[in-house]
């Protein structure tokens, strides 16, 4: 895994949550504030004698209810927001045709728009609001066969303030989404350094801690048997006291490499300690992981450092463990770390 999978690995965990929440109550505010107003209207017209406007209010009614319940029961689909979307274009067609009380309906289309543009989105809103203003004008500019009469300095009046309307409300939205945008990039890259070992630039152990195993405890299906391999070079001491600190920094992101390219792009390899590393195998039992980390050790010890004029031969101890549950992961990389000691006091370069 490498920075840019731990960027993608942050986003999923983090959300847009303020646009999600924003969306929720939009659309709930519709269907339920939306909802109990129209069925009032339904019955306060079945009383006046307007039985079509009642019938469409009272459907109109039933529908948006219907939509929010089940956007509660899927509320992982999106579909619920289209089609709250699409329901407000027919609403306030049906508006405009019938022209509801006293010819006054059109009042109700700015809200019904600022409502439509949230729950469908930015971009989808652009056709959205296209195909309602398209259906509006051609509602109004054909009084002759529709049951409202509207005064033709009101529609005038009503479209250009409608468009006026429109527009601002898209700026809005837009300077709202990008500011957004940007606030999560830069809060991600703060994340995606705050998760990474600046010389490697691989995961440290807060990305473990804090995002991977949260997300490997609640997706335990895809990532249990999971295994631990604690890995510690063998006598690093020697190698920073021969040739410096720096030489020894370079051998750090030497074996970063070499451990990085002998896992797949599932596999984990981060720095835990100065010179210690855990790899995590998900879905991969005790087994497996002992020949891998034995794989890794064999190529440790066949691939010296070189520098310059430097040429000096690496081994590394190796602790194995596994977790059956999510219950047992803290334990099992007590077990790895255990078994690691039980490698250094066997004579090292060794899997255990
Ligand atoms: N260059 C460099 N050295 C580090 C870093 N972090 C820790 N070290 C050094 O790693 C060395 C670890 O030494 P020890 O814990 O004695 O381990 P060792 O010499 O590898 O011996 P064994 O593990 O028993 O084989 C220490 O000298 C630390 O200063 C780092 O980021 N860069």
């Amino acid at each position: 895994m490498d920075s840019i999978s731990v960027r993608q690995f942050l986003k999923s965990n983090h959300q847009n949550d303020a646009e999600i929440k924003r969306r929720r109550l939009t659309l709930y505010f519709i269907s339920y504030v939306g909802g109990t107003i129209m069925a009032v209207l339904a019955i306060q017209n079945v009383f006046r004698g307007d039985h079509l406007l009642a019938f469409f209010l009272g459907l109109f009614s039933v529908s948006v209810y219907g939509n929010a319940v089940l956007s509660h029961l899927y509320n992982k689909n999106d579909i619920f927001y289209y089609l709250a979307g699409a329901l407000v274009i027919v609403m306030i067609s049906t508006i405009t045709i019938t022209g509801g009380y006293h010819n006054t309906g059109l009042y109700f289309v700015f809200p019904l728009i600022c409502i439509q543009i949230i729950v469908v989105q930015f971009r989808a809103a652009i056709v959205y609001v296209s195909v309602t203003m398209l259906l509006v004008f051609l509602i109004v500019s054909n009084q002759d066969v529709i049951p409202a009469s509207y005064r033709p300095e009101d529609v005038s009046r009503f479209l250009i303030s409608l468009s006026c309307f429109i527009a601002v409300f898209f700026i809005g939205e837009y300077f709202w989404h990008q500011s957004r945008k940007e606030m999560m990039s830069d809060n991600l890259e703060k994340m995606r350094q705050a998760h990474t070992d600046p010389l490697t630039k691989i995961p440290n152990r807060r990305f473990l801690e804090s995002v991977y195993f949260e997300r490997a405890i609640n997706n335990p299906v895809d990532y249990f048997p999971l295994s631990a391999v604690v890995v510690d070079v063998d006598f690093f001491k020697k190698i920073n006291d021969t040739y410096g600190h720096d030489v020894g920094d370079k051998v750090l992101i030497h074996l970063a490499q070499i451990m990085r390219s002998a896992i797949r792009s599932t596999d984990l390899v981060s720095r835990t300690g100065g010179e210690e590393f855990l790899i995590i195998y998900p879905a991969t039992p005790l087994s497996v992981a002992v020949k891998l980390a034995e794989k890794i050790r064999i190529e440790i010890e066949s691939t010296p450092f070189e520098d310059g004029d430097i040429r000096h031969p690496l081994t590394s101890s190796f602790g194995v463990a596994t977790a059956l549950a999510d219950v047992n992961v803290e334990a099992a990389i007590k077990l790895a770390d255990d078994n690691l000691y039980e490698a250094k006091r066997t004579g090292r370069n060794c899997v255990v």
